[in-house]
């Protein structure tokens, strides 16, 4: 089923998630649920906050042919390093594109949709996607490290664009 996506500067955008202990029937679905809102939505990850589910959890698909799935429970960077700057997008900040500095790699260990632990090495957009979802967890949005200026903008055209919506 498609889940509705919070938009920027929704509050529950900044709830911290809570680590995911249940691995049920419910999960499962929770997880095909946010995969078909993604591909549905043209994005190549979203996490559990922006559907307003509050537990770490991440879906993402970086590949070409959007067949590519990968899931990531509890994620946790173990090393950073490198410096790269990429002009990202936000499925909950419609239209807005801007450039963010982030690690150019990163080592992280996450469960897989079963639970079963792994850990993964990425560079080049896996691993800017990995530390964009993983900030939605924090209750981070790629907004907030832009200027003051320009987030104001951005807040006052999309609450503009919100009410022409209503
Ligand atoms: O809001 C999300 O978490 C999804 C977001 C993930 C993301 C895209 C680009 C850089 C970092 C993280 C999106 O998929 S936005 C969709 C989009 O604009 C885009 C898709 C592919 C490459 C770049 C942007
Ligand atoms: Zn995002």
């Amino acid at each position: 089923a498609l889940l509705n996506i919070l938009h920027y500067p929704d509050e529950r955008l900044h709830t911290v998630a809570k680590p995911l202990e249940v691995f049920d029937e419910a999960l499962q679905t929770q997880i095909d649920n946010m995969f078909e809102t993604m591909y549905e939505a043209k994005g190549i990850g979203l996490a559990a906050t922006q559907v307003d589910f509050h537990h770490r959890l991440v879906v993402m698909d970086i590949s070409e042919e959007r067949n590519e799935r990968r899931v990531f429970i509890n994620p946790e960077i173990l090393q950073k390093d490198g410096e790269t700057v990429y002009e990202e997008g936000c499925l909950s900040v419609p239209g807005i594109y801007d450039k963010v500095t982030r690690a150019e790699r990163v080592k992280v260990r996450a469960l897989d949709r079963n639970g079963k632990p792994f850990e993964l090495e990425a560079d080049g957009l896996l691993a800017i996607c990995i530390q964009h979802e993983i900030d939605h967890l924090d209750g981070k949005v790629f907004v907030e490290y832009l200027s003051q200026m320009k987030q104001t903008r951005i807040k006052t055209k999309l609450k503009k664009r919100e009410k022409q919506n209503m």
